[in-house]
């Protein structure tokens, strides 16, 4: 089996979109081969599922900035693509996409090898065709990761939604779900555990479903989620989510439930802000990034809520939805959020430290046997700290 590196960069050309095509994800690194060499460490999140299914599309809508209808000219991908996304500290990983003909019974297939270091493996269904072939692929595709590595977290994505009504939406994933699990528990594979999500790329579903799957490969996400709790605690801020700029997937929320309206408004705002500071900021170096450690930005809407954004790193922004009236101790919230990025650094030294040497020198984080991101363990000190 071979497979081809993606050689289009990070940037993405010849297309309107409103993301500048500079602030992206590097070029890919090329000349690597399909074997667990230093540099393939990172952990590993596969795209399979029928021919046309969509993984291409979903590869670049949510990581290289296609818009959608571009996708429509993608052509059908017949090698494995190998793509790294390695922007962010936190957010590192690699994306493979495979072809849609991919057969499990040629004996070049290395399951071992493709399914070894694999974190989460995303099986991808057509909502709008006939799903009975794909529910038999991913039946196979399941079972045959399961045996090689019981460890990787499996994501059915129930794709492309929006050509679908909300009472007929909720009927297939039904029916989906139910079927997947009893084809599961006939092969006596009921220990398998498969999560659904609906998804399509023309909303913010896919961004939302992406930010699940790579929750999950994160250890440090009851940390995080704890410190967002007590800035949310102390500040009366209603929502908050602690975005990767680049991707718009966020890497945690607070406890409080999700709307999906809440979270797009985040996004749109990472879009303005980006926009904003492209066009019109002051840039000292022609390739510096737009969003640095100085920016922020603040929204009022005209239903007494205000949006609050606030850089937290390089890479990471802070979103946070709050009353007008609670906007009024701005002092307050500053100080609780110059705490807050206090301790998402400590919570990134921490990691950083616990890394093995293997580990690269920007830091990328090492596969630590489950394939999630990042290696560390929080010390007793620093969870009691947050506490
Ligand atoms: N309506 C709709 N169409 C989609 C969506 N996602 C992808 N598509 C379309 O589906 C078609 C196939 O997409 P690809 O991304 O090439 O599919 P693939 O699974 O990578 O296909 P192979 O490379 O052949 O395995 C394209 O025409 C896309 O525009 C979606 O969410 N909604």
């Amino acid at each position: 089996m071979s497979y081809q590196d993606d050689e289009e960069g990070g940037g993405f050309d010849g297309h309107p979109s409103s993301f500048p095509k500079d602030f992206g994800y590097g070029v890919f690194e090329e000349g690597h081969e399909i074997t667990l060499s230093a540099g393939d460490q990172k952990p590993r999140i596969l795209l399979m599922g029928l021919r046309r299914s969509g993984k291409s599309s979903i590869q670049k809508v949510v990581f290289h900035k296609m818009s959608p209808n571009e996708t429509l000219f993608l052509e059908s991908t017949n090698k494995i693509v190998k793509d790294d996304i390695n922007n962010s500290s936190f957010v590192q990983f690699q994306i493979w996409d495979f072809p849609g003909q991919i057969d499990f019974f040629d004996p070049t297939f290395d399951a071992d090898l493709i399914f070894g270091g694999c974190g989460a493996l995303i099986f991808v269904i057509d909502a709008q065709d006939d799903y009975m072939e794909a529910l038999n692929k991913l039946n196979l595709t399941v079972t045959k990761a399961f045996k090689v590595n019981p460890n990787i977290k499996f994501e059915v994505f129930i794709h492309k939604v929006d050509g679908l009504g909300d009472d007929f939406k909720m009927e297939s994933q039904r029916d989906i779900h139910q079927r997947a699990t009893d084809d599961l528990t006939d092969s006596s594979n009921d220990q398998i555990h498969l999560s659904f999500h609906l998804t399509s790329i023309y909303d913010h579903s896919i961004f939302e479903a992406f930010s699940k799957v790579v929750q999950k490969l994160i250890p440090q996400l009851p940390a995080l989620e704890n410190l967002l709790n007590i800035l949310n605690t102390n500040s009366a801020i209603e929502k908050s989510f602690l975005f990767d700029v680049v991707s718009k997937i966020y890497i945690a929320t607070d406890s409080t439930p999700v709307d999906m309206q809440s979270y797009e408004l985040c996004c749109d705002m990472i879009d303005v802000v980006i926009d904003v500071s492209w066009i019109y900021g002051v840039r000292e170096e022609q390739d510096a990034a737009a969003f640095d450690e100085q920016s922020s930005s603040l929204i009022k809407l005209n239903n007494g809520t205000v949006l609050y954004l606030r850089e937290v790193n390089k890479f990471l922004a802070l979103v946070c939805i709050l009353r007008e009236d609670n906007f009024e101790h701005k002092g307050i919230i500053d100080y609780n959020f110059l705490c807050f990025r206090e301790a998402i650094q400590q919570v990134f030294e921490l990691r950083n430290k616990n890394l093995t040497p293997t580990t690269n020198s920007v830091g990328s984080p090492v596969v630590n046997g489950n394939g999630s991101i990042g290696d560390g363990q929080l010390s007793p000190t620093l969870t009691d700290e947050q506490n």
